[in-house]
């Protein structure tokens, strides 16, 4: 509701029209199933999309990172606005940051609230790395929920999205910014999807104000990547297509065309299991892509990378 509201916000100042919001519940709200068994189909997103096929409302908004990787034809998304704050957070008790917590647990193993396969396998990497021991301890539920585990005192901390907590106006529970050189954040995290049908060409140009070509080309090659792969939103895969600042004066490798510099794009992806033994994380860079193919190539590249270097064989566990 409150990234539909901010969303909401701007269309309306952008078309000048006013924005009635509908709420809908999906499944992924209600069930407490693991996010390992229900995720990867859209349980975030298909009643949703009910909705815009049955002409209940005229346009969705989704995180993106819920979003399946396979687009309906039906279905086209308006807009990819500028994204939020990608990386994932920690809320621990006292205040901790990431490294005193697993540094210094009363019970000597730190219990790290997570349902996420890829949050798992990046922090028991990091742990084991570090020759220390954590827990990671699978939770589902709202912010309140999840937050509520370290209140009681049930956990010694719980991962959550930072772009979750900023959207309403709660990033004052982070303890500790993981880095995303340790935690890279699920495909598309921190960024918005607008949908609406196909048909609705002065919609579609409408809401394409909102349209960050940035943010779109990166959520892209980060998806084609975990398409590439064959994993769902709820395997252990983590990718971030950022641009790197280029430092000046320009080092050797920064690419210019008539005397313009050409940024680069640079796409990070993981895959790991979700004890953390083995991880595969490989990056890639090129021009920033100005097509929808360009951004799909580097995500393929990447993808294709990672699977000779065996990724496939690590996200067996996503079934399970
Ligand atoms: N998995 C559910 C979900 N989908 C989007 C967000 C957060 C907001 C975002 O990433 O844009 C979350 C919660 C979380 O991962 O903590």
């Amino acid at each position: 509701m409150a990234q539909s509201g901010q969303v909401a916000d701007a269309v309306s100042q952008v078309t000048g029209r006013p924005v009635e919001l509908v709420e809908i519940t999906t499944y992924g709200d209600t069930s407490r199933e693991h996010l390992a068994q229900i995720g990867g189909t859209g349980v975030f997103v298909a009643a949703l999309r009910e909705a815009l096929l049955r002409g209940e409302v005229d346009f969705a908004v989704h995180s993106l990172k819920d979003l399946p990787t396979a687009q309906p034809a039906e279905l086209v998304l308006a807009a990819v606005p500028e994204r939020e704050d990608p990386r994932d957070v920690l809320v621990a008790r006292d205040a901790l940051k990431f490294t005193d917590l697993i540094a210094s647990s009363p019970t000597g193993v730190a219990r790290i609230g997570t349902g996420a396969p890829r949050r798992m396998a990046q922090l028991n990497a990091y742990a084991r790395a570090h020759g220390l021991e954590i827990e990671t301890v699978p939770i589902r539920g709202n912010v309140d929920t999840r937050i509520g585990y370290v209140r009681d005192g049930k956990l010694d901390a719980v991962v959550l999205a930072a772009a979750g907590l900023n959207r309403i106006g709660r990033s004052d529970e982070v303890t500790d910014f993981l880095s995303v050189d340790t935690i890279l954040p699920a495909p598309g995290q921190g960024a918005l999807a607008i949908e609406c049908t196909a048909g609705d060409a002065e919609l579609i140009a409408a809401l394409g104000e909102l349209d960050d070509p940035l943010t779109r080309a990166a959520v892209t090659a980060e998806r084609a990547l975990l398409a590439a792969l064959e994993a769902g939103c709820s395997a252990p895969v983590g990718a971030l297509a950022d641009v790197p600042p280029l430092s000046a004066p320009l080092e050797r490798g920064d690419s210019r065309t008539d005397g313009q510099i050409v940024k680069e794009m640079r796409l990070r992806g993981v895959v790991g299991t979700t004890d953390g033994s083995t991880l595969v994380q490989l990056s890639t860079t090129g021009p920033v892509p100005d097509t929808h193919e360009g951004a799909l190539a580097l995500g393929r590249v990447l993808a294709a990378e990672m699977l000779a270097q065996g990724a496939a064989g690590l996200m067996g566990e996503r079934a399970q």
